[in-house]
């Protein structure tokens, strides 16, 4: 039996890769294109919209009811996963979050969510960035207390619209947890002083079409650690969240992670 599954901003840029990859894995069909009700593509089929031909699936803004999907993923926005969320909790549905730029209250909701239904929640899907999460951790523990400055950089396409990137934040919490830095200060401008050991430097870079970069620095007198990843297309997120579906289908309500996913 194919795994049905349903996308959540399905006429983005990570929403087209999706529709696109997951037509080409034979374990999925695709059965619910979902957009935010204001897009002037609702009602054109998917396939269309993600250049790869009619599916028979049109961009709505509703879940039909029929078909159920076994399994949503959302690249979508914040106010679009918070609407999402009462939705697939009402229909016990799994949900891949891949959406960033919550508030702290809205990711207290989406976790409050996980006790209706099966959610994986995570800022980056990618493999390797997930493998990077684990090696910042180890660094981070090996550099303790060791007058290490601390400063993340992440580049980003123009289009972005949060910022630092939800995987800069997450790189930044690591880090908090391990070291214990007290405050995060984003990009510095005018007489600020010397630097405190205390404050981890955050910076967001925009610029054209990048697909995502992300660079955690560790740096004393002398020397400096820097530990990097770069995106070269969205199909490496893409790819990650079909895992991720693949994974949530049938589990149980609760949190998972893609260390779950990716066994790390
Ligand atoms: N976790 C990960 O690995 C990754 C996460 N992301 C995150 O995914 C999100 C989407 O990225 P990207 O595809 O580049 O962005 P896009 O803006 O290209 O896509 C977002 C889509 O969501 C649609 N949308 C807007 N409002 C709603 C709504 N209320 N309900 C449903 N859909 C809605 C947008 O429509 P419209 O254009 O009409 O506004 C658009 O089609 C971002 O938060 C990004 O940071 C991205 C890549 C990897
Ligand atoms: O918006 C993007 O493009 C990306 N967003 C995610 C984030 O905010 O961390 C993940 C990836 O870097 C691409």
């Amino acid at each position: 039996m194919k795994i049905a599954i349903g996308f959540h901003g399905a006429a983005g840029r990570m929403g087209q890769r999706l529709v696109t990859l997951a037509r080409e894995d034979a374990a999925f069909r695709v059965v619910a294109a979902l957009e935010g009700a204001s897009n002037p593509k609702i009602g054109q089929d998917a396939g269309e919209v993600a250049g790869i031909g009619t599916i028979g699936v049109p961009l709505s803004h509703e879940l039909p009811l029929e078909p159920k999907p076994d399994v949503i993923v959302d690249f979508s926005v914040p106010e679009g996963t918070m609407e999402l969320l009462k939705v697939v909790t009402a229909r016990q549905i799994p949900l891949v979050v891949a959406t960033t730029g919550f508030t702290a209250e809205q990711k207290a909701e989406i976790l409050a969510a996980a006790h209706q239904t099966a959610i994986l929640f995570s800022p980056n899907m990618s493999l390797s960035v997930n493998v990077l999460f684990e090696l910042t951790r180890q660094a981070a523990q090996m550099l303790k207390d060791k007058d290490f400055d601390v400063e993340i950089i992440e580049k980003h396409h123009r289009f972005k619209k949060d910022s630092p990137s939800g995987t800069a934040m997450q790189f930044a919490r690591i880090v908090q947890e391990v070291q214990g830095q007290t405050e995060l200060r984003h990009g510095r401008e005018g007489l600020v002083g010397e630097r405190p050991r205390t404050e981890i430097g955050m910076h967001a870079v925009r610029v054209g079409d990048n697909v995502g970069e992300h660079e955690i620095l560790f740096s004393t007198l002398g020397e400096t650690l820097e530990l990097v990843h770069r995106g070269h297309s969205r199909d490496s997120y893409a790819r990650g969240a079909l895992a991720a579906a693949k994974f949530l289908v049938g589990k149980p309500a609760g949190t998972y992670s893609m260390r779950d996913v990716l066994g790390l």
